[in-house]
C-alpha cells in the first residue's frame, strides 16, 4: 500500500483529501457531527483535508464493531499477531517521506523532525513484533503439593485511543501497535487538527493485515467523543481508555473512567524544568534549552518550562540562551528551521491569551524584544518563508520568574521559556517540583553526585541529565505523575500491563480438595519453630 501522494514539500496548492470515520472496514456515511476543514498552519490557504464528523452514534457503532472484531483477534495466536504488525511497520517505512510530508503539512512540523517522528512508529513496530513472542507469563511456587500455579496475559478487550495533534502519528502508535499485539480491538479519536494524519497512520497500520473492525477511526469534536465514550462505557462495549491531551480534558476522562471502575491510561500537560548548577556545562545547556524551549515551537508535553539557574551561571545562561534565541532561523517547516508555525489556530489562540495574562506583566523579557506573532508588522530578522500566510510566533524568554507568578505552574504550549535564579540545591529541586506537573525534568551537571541526588528527589516521571528534557525512546517507559498523568506509562514492556490483565490459574493434581493458609502446626515438628518466626 502506498499512502498516495500529497505533493511536492514546498508546493502549496496541493490535493485535499476527503476524510470520514471507519468502522469495521468501512466509511461511513454522511457528516452526523457537520464537516471541518483541516488547514495548513504554515499556509492556511492551503485545505489539507476536509472531514464529515461522527457523533455519539458512530462513536458507539465503531465500539461494536471493536467488540465484534476483538474475540476472533485475541484467538490469532500471539506471534502471528505481531506478524502483521511487523508487516504494517515495513509498510509505514515505505512510506516514511510521503507521512512525513503529510506531518509537515497538516501540523507545520520541521521536516526533519517530521520524518523523526514517522521512524518512532517503526521502531514501535519492530519492538512490538518480538513482543508477540514473549508476551510472558510466570509459573509460581504453591504453599501446597501436587498444584501448579500460572500466570496468563490476557487482552483487555476493546481500548478507546483518544489523542492530542503534536505528535499525530508517532504517540497514537505507542497505544495502537502494543494494544494490537495483545490482542485488543480498537476505537481510535484522532486529534481534531490532524484528521488527515490520523487516517494515514490508521490506513498504513491496516494495510499490514488488520481484520476489519479490529481497527477503527472516529473523527469526531471533543463533547461527541465525551458524550460516545460515555455511552459505550454505559453500554459495557469500552474495557479500557487511553488519553494523550490536556490536563483539563484528562480530568474529565479519568472521573468518567472512574464512574466505571476503569483505570485509564492518561498521558497530560507538562511544565518541565532544566536545572543548570555551577557545575554545568552552560553552553550544553544552553543547546539543550533551545531545542527543547523552541524546538516544535515549544508544544511538546516536554518541552521546557522554566530553566532555573544557579546565581553563578546564571547571567551567562541568559545572554548565551538569548543569543541562540536571536539567531535561531524560524519559518517554513519545509525548510531547515528550528521551528515553524503553531500546530493549529486553538493554540495560536490560546498562547496569545498567555502572552496577554501572564506574560505581559513581566518586565523582564528578554530576547528578541518582539512578542507575539510574527507579520510584516510585527517582523522578525531572517524569518524563512512568508510569515503572513501561517500562525508563527516570536521566541521569547521571561527572565526574573518567580515561584508565585502564575508563569511558573502554568503550561502555555508555546514558544516560551521561563528563566529563574537559585542559590542552594535544595531550592533547585523544590522549583523544580513545585508546579504541580511531574512529566519531564532535567539536571546539567558535570558531578554524578549531584546529578544522582537530583534524579532521587525530582518527582517527573522522565529524568535526563546533561540532556534537553524532550525526547523518548521506543522502548523506554514514557509518562508522568501528578498533573502530567495517572502513573501510567507507555512504549516498552511497560506498556503491556495497559493493554493486558493478569489472569492467574491454580491446577491441582492431588486428586483431593486441598485449601490454602494451611495451619503451620502442619509444617514439620520443630518445638522452637514458631517461637523463632
Ligand atoms: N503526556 C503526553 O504524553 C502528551 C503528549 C502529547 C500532548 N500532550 C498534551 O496534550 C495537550 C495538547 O493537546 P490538545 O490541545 O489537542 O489536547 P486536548 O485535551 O484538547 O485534546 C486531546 C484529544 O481529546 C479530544 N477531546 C477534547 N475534548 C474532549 C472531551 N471533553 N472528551 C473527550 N475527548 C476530548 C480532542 O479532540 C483530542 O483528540 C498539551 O497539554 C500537551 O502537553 C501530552
Amino acid at each position: 500500500m502506498s499512502l498516495s501522494e500529497t505533493g511536492n514539500v514546498s508546493g502549496r496548492v496541493q490535493a485535499k483529501r476527503e476524510i470520514s470515520s471507519t468502522v469495521a472496514g468501512r466509511p461511513t456515511p454522511g457528516a452526523p457531527g457537520g464537516r471541518k476543514l483541516s488547514t495548513n498552519p504554515a499556509d492556511t490557504r492551503d485545505v489539507v483535508a476536509e472531514v464529515a464528523l461522527g457523533d455519539v452514534e458512530t462513536f458507539v457503532s465503531a465500539c461494536r464493531a471493536a467488540r465484534e472484531a476483538q474475540s476472533a483477534w485475541a484467538r490469532v495466536p500471539a506471534p502471528v499477531r505481531s506478524q502483521v504488525i511487523k508487516r504494517a511497520g515495513r509498510v509505514v517505512e515505505a512510506n516514511k517521506e510521503a507521512l512525513a510530508r503529510l506531518l509537515t503539512r497538516e501540523v507545520g512540523k520541521p521536516y526533519a523532525e517530521s520524518l523523526g517522528e514517522v521512524q518512532e512508529i517503526v521502531d514501535t513496530c519492530d519492538f512490538f513484533t518480538s513482543e508477540g513472542r514473549r508476551l510472558y507469563g510466570q509459573t509460581v511456587p504453591s504453599e501446597m503439593p501436587d498444584k501448579q500455579l500460572f500466570t496468563f496475559r490476557v487482552p483487555v478487550g476493546v481500548a478507546a485511543i483518544i489523542t492530542a495533534g503534536n505528535f499525530p502519528v508517532a504517540v497514537p502508535s505507542w497505544y495502537l501497535v502494543p494494544a494490537l499485539v495483545c490482542g485488543n480491538a480498537v476505537v481510535f479519536k484522532p486529534a481534531d487538527y490532524a484528521p488527515a494524519l490520523g487516517d494515514a497512520l490508521a490506513s498504513l497500520l491496516r494495510a499490514g493485515g488488520l481484520p476489519d473492525g479490529v481497527l477503527n477511526v472516529v473523527h469526531a469534536g471533543g463533547e461527541q467523543t465525551f458524550s460516545g465514550l460515555e455511552a459505550a462505557l454505559e453500554a459495557g462495549l469500552v474495557d479500557k481508555v487511553g488519553f494523550t491531551g490536556s490536563t483539563a480534558v484528562g480530568r474529565e476522562i479519568g472521573a468518567l473512567c472512574g464512574r466505571h471502575l476503569q483505570s485509564p491510561c492518561l498521558e497530560l500537560g507538562g511544565k518541565n524544568p532544566l536545572v543548570v548548577t555551577e557545575r554545568a556545562r552552560v553552553d550544553l545547556a544552553v543547546e539543550g534549552a533551545l531545542f527543547s524551549g523552541f524546538g516544535t515551537a515549544g508544544q511538546r508535553c516536554t518541552s521546557l518550562g522554566t530553566a532555573i539557574v544557579h546565581e553563578s551561571v546564571h547571567d551567562e545562561f541568559l545572554e548565551k540562551l538569548t543569543c541562540a534565541v536571536e539567531v535561531a532561523p524560524i519559518g517554513d517547516p519545509t525548510e531547515d528551521v528550528l521551528y515553524g508555525p503553531m500546530l493549529d489556530r486553538k493554540f495560536a489562540r490560546s498562547f496569545e491569551g498567555f502572552l496577554e495574562d501572564l506574560i505581559e506583566p513581566h518586565h523582564s523579557v528578554s530576547g528578541s524584544t518582539a512578542t507575539g506573532r510574527i507579520t510584516p508588522e510585527n517582523p522578525r530578522e531572517g524569518f524563512v518563508g512568508e510569515a503572513e500566510r501561517g500562525l508563527f510566533y516570536h521566541p521569547t524568554i521571561v527572565s526574573g520568574l518567580r515561584q508565585e507568578d502564575p508563569l511558573y505552574s502554568t503550561e502555555t504550549f508555546g514558544p516560551l521559556v521561563g528563566v529563574m535564579r537559585y542559590g542552594s540545591f535544595d531550592e533547585a529541586v523544590d522549583l523544580a517540583n513545585g508546579h504541580g506537573y511531574g512529566l519531564s525534568a532535567a539536571i546539567y551537571t558535570e558531578d554524578p553526585a549531584e546529578a544522582f541526588r537530583f534524579r532521587e528527589r525530582v518527582s517527573a516521571g522522565m529524568v535526563s541529565v546533561n540532556n534537553s528534557t524532550s525526547g523518548a525512546e521506543a522502548h523506554l517507559p514514557f509518562g508522568g505523575n501528578a498533573r502530567s498523568g495517572n502513573g501510567s506509562r507507555q512504549s516498552g514492556v511497560w506498556v503491556l500491563d495497559q493493554f493486558t490483565r493478569w489472569q492467574s490459574v491454580n491446577w491441582d493434581y492431588a486428586g483431593k480438595l486441598q485449601k490454602a493458609q494451611m495451619d503451620v502446626s502442619d509444617l514439620p515438628a520443630d518445638g522452637d519453630f514458631r517461637l523463632r518466626c
